[in-house]
């Protein structure tokens, strides 16, 4: 899809960032680097009635969401900054519609695609559109999301552009910039990472299971366990290492049960699972191999 966000314009105040949860941007009223109008792409009509009833009324930062079924180029002429979302073997498609060069000329393109590089996507617009790459991931429906943003000569050139990339994410979570270079790793880590973290999560919810636990409370346990183990390293600083040690009592049953993950390979295994989908990432978006 592409949802594209209108109404930005310079402005001189900083944005605060890495601000998780953050419900409402930070910055004056009449802030003109926070969108306020915004427009949801699809292609199924469909989607749209899903997202009409998603969407209801007001917009998540206080303007009003218009959902355009079939409609790129018209929202993408109507927009300052356009985020595109869609899968990453459509972006040459939906980009190479007649006249979307030209809709996207001097504008803000933020592209969320897995594998599909900045090179790419600037060979398919004109050279006066900004093109940026973005990595966010599903914990954003919550506010709770990280997202990385490529650090491009030109992004770094223009604080205005850095500004409105994070008012829009910072809003959804914690945000931060990296090279490019590194956006498949981000991909794989981040960007997939809550699949991984619930493969985890759900096995030791089962091991609560095993040991006669219900399944809601096991779960509970391993969520807020997880989180509050999470929220150690981000909130306090604390090393994993740290954490993991203080947990465990000389002869006591944490060591036995680390003991008895270290045996089934657990952090090579997790580790090479990212290794693993950082190369796939690498993959998507670019032609097959033949
Ligand atoms: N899933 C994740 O956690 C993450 C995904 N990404 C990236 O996000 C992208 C989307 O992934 P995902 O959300 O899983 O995919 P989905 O298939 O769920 O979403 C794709 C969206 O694109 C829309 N779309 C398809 N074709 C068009 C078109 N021609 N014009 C306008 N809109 C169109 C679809 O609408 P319709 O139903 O109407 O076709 C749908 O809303 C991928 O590039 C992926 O790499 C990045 C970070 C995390
Ligand atoms: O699995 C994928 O390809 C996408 C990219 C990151 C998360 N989901």
């Amino acid at each position: 899809s592409l949802e594209s966000q209108t109404g930005s314009r310079p402005h001189t105040e900083k944005w605060e960032s890495h601000t998780p949860g953050t419900l409402t941007p930070v910055g004056p009223p009449d802030d003109a680097t926070v969108p306020t109008r915004f427009i949801a792409c699809v292609s199924r009509e469909q989607s749209g009635a899903n997202l009409q009833k998603t969407f209801g009324g007001l917009g998540q930062l206080g303007g009003t969401v218009e959902v355009f079924v079939s409609r790129n180029l018209e929202a993408v002429q109507q927009a300052d900054v356009v985020l595109l979302c869609c899968k990453p073997q459509l972006a040459h498609l939906i980009l190479g519609e007649s006249g979307m060069k030209e809709a996207l000329d001097g504008k803000l393109l933020i592209s969320i695609l897995a594998g599909v590089t900045i090179a790419q996507m600037t060979s398919w617009v004109l050279p006066s559109t900004k093109v940026v790459r973005a990595m966010p991931n599903t914990p954003c429906k919550i506010r709770e999301g990280m997202t990385v943003v490529s650090n491009t000569p030109k992004l770094a050139e223009s604080e205005i552009d850095q500004d409105i990339i994070l008012k829009i994410f910072s809003s959804i979570g914690r945000c931060r910039f990296l090279d490019e270079k590194h956006f498949d790793a981000c991909t794989a880590l981040s960007g997939s990472g809550p699949a991984f973290a619930c493969i985890f999560l759900e096995a030791m919810a089962d091991g609560g299971v095993m040991m006669g636990l219900p399944r809601a409370e096991a779960l509970e346990l391993a969520a807020q366990t997880l989180q509050g183990a999470a929220r150690m390293v981000l909130q306090a600083g604390a090393h994993p290492a740290q954490i993991k040690d203080a947990v465990t009592t000389p002869g006591g049953c944490t060591i036995a049960g680390l003991l008895a993950l270290e045996d089934g390979r657990v952090r090579s295994t997790i580790a090479r699972g990212i290794q693993i989908a950082t190369e796939r990432a690498s993959e998507l978006g670019q032609p097959a191999k033949k």
